[in-house]
C-alpha cells in the first residue's frame, strides 16, 4: 500500500540528504552475515511490564506517558559497519536487553554487514524484503534498529515493512520514561522525548495505526488516517509550547539543586559521585557503602534520580556519596542535554567513583562509553577512581585484563562485600585535604572545636596536657580562624 501524505510534509532537515536513492544503490552483495534468533538466547527473555494503550492523538502531550511506544513483539535489526563479530553480537545482545527492559518480547534478530547504513532504508533493499518476511512469519508488530535513524529512514522502512519501526534512541527514551519517578526526572525525559519527536511527527501518526500496532500479515491497521496538514501544524506548535514550558520548569528546579550544592560547598563537604555503565552495580555500591537502601534491580536504567547520602571516613571526616544515572553506548544526545542538571552532580564532584561490571563481556567497551559521556558533560578531567565490581561473578581473565589496564583500580563485590573496606580506605585517601595546618593548645572547655576538626578536618597530632589538648591539625581556613586565640607556634 502506498501512503499518501500532505504535499507539504517534508522533513526540512533530512529529506534532501536522504532522498530516495537510485535503484542501483540498493546493493545487497554484502549481505553475508545473518544473525539468527537463536543467538539471542530467547529462553532467557523475561517478561517485564508491558506498556499499556496509547492514544493516537497528540492531545495528551502533557503526559510523559504519551510517548509510550507499545513495543510488544519485536524484531531487532542491526548494521555491522566495523569491529569484530563479537562486537556486533554484543551490541545486539545489549539492544535485546534494552528492548526487554522496555517490556517487549524479542522474537528475532537480524544483522547486515555493510560499509555504512543505507541512506534511504538503513538496511539494503534485499534485507528489507527479508525483514518483511520475518515480520510476517513471526507476527511481530515492531522493528527496532540498532542506531539513531534519520526520520526519513524510519519512514521509508515503515512504509516497506508495514509495521512500526523505532530506533535505539526512541527505545532508550521509552525506558527512561517508564523509570522516571521524580517530578524533575519526568520533566527531563519528556523534554528529551519531545525534542526527538518533533522531527518525526509524521512517522508516528501516518501510515500505522498505533493501537493495532500494524498487523503485517493481515494488513489490518495499516494505511490508517494520516494527520492533515493543519493537525501537524497544531501538533508542532503544541510541542514547541510544551518544550518551552518544560525548559522553564527545569530551570526553576535547577536553582533549588544549585542552592543545595552551594550549601555543600560552603561547608566544604567533599563530594564523591558514583558513575558508570547502566547495571554496573552503582546503587548496590552506594547501599554497601552507606546503607542507603536505594533501589537495586537487574534492569537497565533502574536509577534515574541521583541520591545523595552523607557518610564518613574511618577517622570521622564527613563526605557525600551520590548515586547517578547509568550510561550506555550511544546515549541519545537529547537525553544527555535534558539530564544536564542531574548529571552536573558528577561534574561538580571532587572524586568520581567509576564502577564497571567486571563480569560483563566487554568491560573495556563499557569504560570507554562512560568516559565518552563524562567528556560530553564536562566531567572528563575530574579525579576518577575505577572500581571493578561483581568480582564474585567475574572471570579471572576479565579481572586480569582490567587490572593490567588499570593498575590503580580497586576490585570489589557490592554483593558479598569483598574489597569494600579497601575501597573505603582508597576513597578516604583521595578526598581533598583541608588546606591549613594549625597548631594550638585548646582548653578542655572548648571540646566543640575539637569536634569540628573531627568532622571536617584531620588530626595530625593530639595529646592531653594539664592545660588542655595540644593539637596539630589540617582544617579549612574558616575553622583555622577559630583557633587563632589558642594558637601555638
Ligand atoms: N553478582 C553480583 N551482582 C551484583 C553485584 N553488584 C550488583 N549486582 C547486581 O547487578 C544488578 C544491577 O545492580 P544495580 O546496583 O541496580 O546497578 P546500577 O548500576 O545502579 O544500575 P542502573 O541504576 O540501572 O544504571 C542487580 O541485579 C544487582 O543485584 C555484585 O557485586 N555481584
Ligand atoms: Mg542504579
Amino acid at each position: 500500500m502506498t501512503l499518501r501524505l500532505p504535499d507539504d510534509y517534508e522533513d526540512d532537515r533530512f529529506d534532501d540528504e536522504y532522498a530516495e536513492p537510485a535503484a542501483d544503490e540498493f546493493d545487497d552483495s554484502d549481505d553475508d552475515f545473518d544473525y539468527d534468533g537463536d543467538q539471542l538466547d530467547l529462553a532467557e527473555r523475561h517478561s517485564l511490564r508491558r506498556v499499556a494503550g496509547m492514544s493516537t492523538e497528540l492531545e495528551d502531550i502533557t503526559e510523559v506517558e504519551y510517548r509510550k511506544l507499545l513495543l510488544e513483539r519485536v524484531v531487532l535489526v542491526g548494521v555491522w559497519t566495523s569491529g569484530t563479530e563479537a562486537d556486533v553480537e554484543n551490541s545486539m545482545a545489549e539492544l535485546k536487553q534494552l528492548a526487554e527492559t522496555a517490556g517487549s518480547d524479542v522474537l528475532e534478530g537480524l544483522v547486515q554487514r555493510r560499509s555504512k547504513p543505507d541512506p534511504a532504508t538503513y538496511i539494503g533493499s534485499g534485507k528489507v524484503e527479508e525483514l518483511r518476511e520475518i515480520v510476517i512469519a513471526t507476527g511481530a508488530d515492531t522493528v527496532i534498529c540498532d542506531g539513531e535513524l534519520a526520520p526519513a529512514q524510519l519512514r521509508n522502512l515503515e512504509d516497506r515493512v508495514k509495521v512500526k519501526v523505532v530506533d535505539r534512541t526512541a527505545l532508550i527514551l521509552d525506558i527512561f520514561a517508564q523509570h522516571a519517578k521524580s517530578v524533575e526526572g519526568k520533566a527531563q525525559v519528556e523534554l528529551a522525548q519531545l525534542n526527538y519527536l518533533k522531527q518525526r511527527l509524521r512517522g508516528w501518526g501516518g501510515n500505522l495505526s498505533r493501537q493495532a500496532g500494524g498487523q503485517a500479515a493481515g494488513g489490518a491497521g495499516i494505511g490508517g488516517r494520516g494527520p492533515g496538514e493543519t493537525k501537524l501544524e497544531t501538533d508542532r506548535r503544541r510541542i514547541h509550547h510544551r518544550i518551552s514550558q518544560l525548559r522553564q520548569k527545569l530551570r526553576d528546579m535547577d536553582s533549588t539543586r544549585e542552592a543545595k550544592r552551594a550549601e555543600r560547598r560552603r561547608h566544604r563537604v567533599p563530594s564523591v559521585a558514583i558513575v558508570g555503565y547502566t547495571n554496573a552495580g552503582k546503587s548496590s555500591l552506594l547501599n554497601r557503602l552507606t546503607g542507603a537502601g536505594v533501589l537495586v534491580e537487574d534492569a537497565l536504567f533502574a536509577t534515574l534520580d541521583p541520591t545523595t547520602r552523607r557518610t564518613e571516613t574511618a577517622d570521622g571526616r564527613i563526605y557525600t556519596l551520590t548515586d547517578t544515572v547509568g550510561f550506555v553506548r550511544h546515549l541519545p544526545h537529547d537525553l544527555v542535554e535534558a539530564f544536564a542538571s542531574t548529571l552536573e552532580e558528577s561534574v561538580d564532584a571532587d572524586l568520581l567513583v567509576h564502577v564497571v561490571d567486571g563480569s560483563d563481556v566487554d568491560p573495556l567497551g563499557q569504560i570507554s562509553a562512560v568516559r565518552t559521556v563524562l567528556n560530553d558533560i564536562g566531567a572528563g578531567d575530574n579525579a576518577e577512581l575505577l572500581v571493578i565490581n561483581k568480582a564474585d561473578q567475574a572471570s579471572e581473565d576479565n579481572l586480569q585484563l582490567l587490572r593490567t589496564h588499570f593498575p590503580d583500580s580497586v576490585v570489589v563485590s557490592a554483593r558479598t562485600g569483598q574489597g569494600i573496606d579497601a575501597l573505603k580506605a582508597v576513597i578516604d585517601g583521595r578526598l581533598p585535604r583541608p588546606e591549613v595546618e594549625v597548631r594550638a593548645l585548646v582548653p578542655y572547655s572548648r571540646g566543640d572545636l575539637l569536634d569540628k576538626v573531627h568532622r571536617s578536618g584531620e588530626f595530625l597530632l593530639s595529646e592531653h596536657t594539664a592545660d588542655g589538648t595540644r593539637i596539630v591539625a589540617r582544617v579549612h581556613p574558616d575553622l583555622a580562624a577559630e583557633f587563632a586565640e589558642f594558637a601555638e607556634t
